[in-house]
């Protein structure tokens, strides 16, 4: 496994190594002791999977506040995906800005999100599927959200999103400047 380290303080993309033969490849995806030596000493706590059908399916951007706060490792099982997480740690340098990865079951690169950033994505491909850990349990109480195609924030999204099909939630979450401080910058 190899780390780049990204724009954004904490963020990193993690590019695993196929070891391909007649059959296909192998894969290490994983390793603890790597992960925490090499990118972010933490515990994982949950795994996720979703499926998203269709092509311009956004889920996000989600935060849970502390101290559910979640770190994010986050990978494309199928399709294709353009993954964005948004600094929102209040006093850091980057505050408000966005980092946006294309993760694919083609690439099986992987997304670190840190706690502190809000997370989402959108589908490049039909049948989309992502699995992520995450480090703290899930807890609806405190999950939090920002607006997905908020113009402060201006994620560049690789495909038009006039008709993004979204949740209920998602059509309805603050923008930047509404959002309450939700994490220091450590
Ligand atoms: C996140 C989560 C959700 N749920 C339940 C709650 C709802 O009944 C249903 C769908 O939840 P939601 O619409 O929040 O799912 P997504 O829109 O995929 O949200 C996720 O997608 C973005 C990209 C994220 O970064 C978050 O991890 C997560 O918020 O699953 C659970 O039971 N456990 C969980 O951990």
């Amino acid at each position: 496994m190899k780390i780049e380290r990204l724009p954004l303080a904490g963020l990193a993309k993690i590019i695993p190594t196929r070891l391909g033969d007649h059959r296909g490849y192998f894969a290490e995806v994983f390793k603890d002791g790597w992960f925490r030596e090499n990118v972010a000493d933490v515990d994982f706590v949950q795994e996720n999977e979703s499926l998203s059908a269709a092509v311009g399916t956004v889920r996000g951007l989600h935060f849970q506040l502390e101290p559910f706060a979640q770190g994010k490792l986050v990978r494309c099982l199928a399709g294709r995906i353009f993954d964005v997480a948004v600094d929102i740690r209040v006093g850091s340098p980057t505050y408000g800005q966005w980092y946006g990865a294309e993760l694919s079951k083609e690439n099986g690169e992987q997304l670190w999100v840190p706690a502190g950033f809000a997370h989402g994505f959108a589908t490049l491909e039909p049948d989309s599927v992502i699995f992520y850990k995450v480090t703290a349990p899930y807890s609806a109480e405190n999950d939090r959200g920002l607006l997905w195609n908020d113009p402060e924030i201006g994620i560049e999204w690789p495909l038009p999103l006039d008709n993004a099909i979204l949740s209920d939630k998602d059509t309805k979450q603050p923008k930047l400047a509404d959002l309450p401080p939700s994490f220091q910058y450590r």
